[in-house]
């Protein structure tokens, strides 16, 4: 039998959508992709999301890692409930593979080593906002990348507040609004970011983080 070649792809096919988020991370260290979800996924999602704040499966945020959690509400105030990838529902598959397929070719094309992953769902009421922060502080190091999906509805507002604050550098902030189907990547260990007031309604989203080790 023939030996295969290091680095050859076998089907490896360019995807545009990919090459964009990668380019951005070289450059900017995050990247926004405005369609990176259908409009008919979020809206199962931000469904399903409702459903299980109603059945009060949502907990306070806190800060500190897993085993060392502190409440801080002047810090944060979101709610959250951490996702299962092994239950997932019709909805949250379709949200895994996504992001699968993404990690794959970040693995694949930039030997990013990306291995572990962890999502929560995150609620922010009326009146709740995450102080600036990197994300890494949270006794994390193995955090890679953060991802931020919103599953707000289609006619959110931009008054509605809550949108996220990247610290780019010492001078320049760059301000995202969280509307459905964005996705926003960014490197965990170096952008400090916020999440301002929400001032309207109540703000839905899902975030994650890619780890290495
Ligand atoms: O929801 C966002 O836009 C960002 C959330 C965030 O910074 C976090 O959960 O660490
Ligand atoms: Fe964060």
């Amino acid at each position: 039998m023939e030996k295969l070649e290091l680095f050859e792809q076998v089907d490896f096919k360019a995807n545009s959508k990919y090459e964009k988020i990668i380019e951005d991370l070289l450059l900017q260290k995050y990247s926004i992709t405005d369609t990176f979800f259908e409009a008919s996924e979020i809206e199962i999602l931000r469904a399903a999301t409702l459903r299980k704040l109603e059945e009060d499966q949502f907990k306070k945020a806190a800060i500190g890692n897993r085993t060392n959690e502190i409440i801080a509400k002047k810090i944060r105030g979101d709610f959250i409930l951490w996702m299962d990838e092994q239950k997932a529902d019709a909805a949250e598959k379709v949200f895994f593979d996504k992001i699968n397929n993404l990690v794959n070719y970040l693995n694949s094309t930039c030997f990013m080593g990306i291995l572990h992953k962890e999502f929560h769902y995150a609620v922010y009421p009326k009146g709740t906002f995450y102080k600036r922060h990197l994300d890494t502080f949270q006794n994390d190091s193995c955090r890679k990348l953060s991802i931020v999906c919103y599953l707000n509805e289609e006619n959110w507002l931009t008054s509605n507040g809550g949108e996220l604050v990247m610290y780019t550098s010492e001078s320049t902030e760059k301000t995202i609004y969280p509307l459905p189907g964005r996705l926003v990547i960014f490197e965990s260990q170096l952008l400090e970011h916020e999440v301002k007031e929400v001032k309207n309604d109540q703000r839905l989203s899902i975030t994650g983080w890619l780890k290495t080790r």
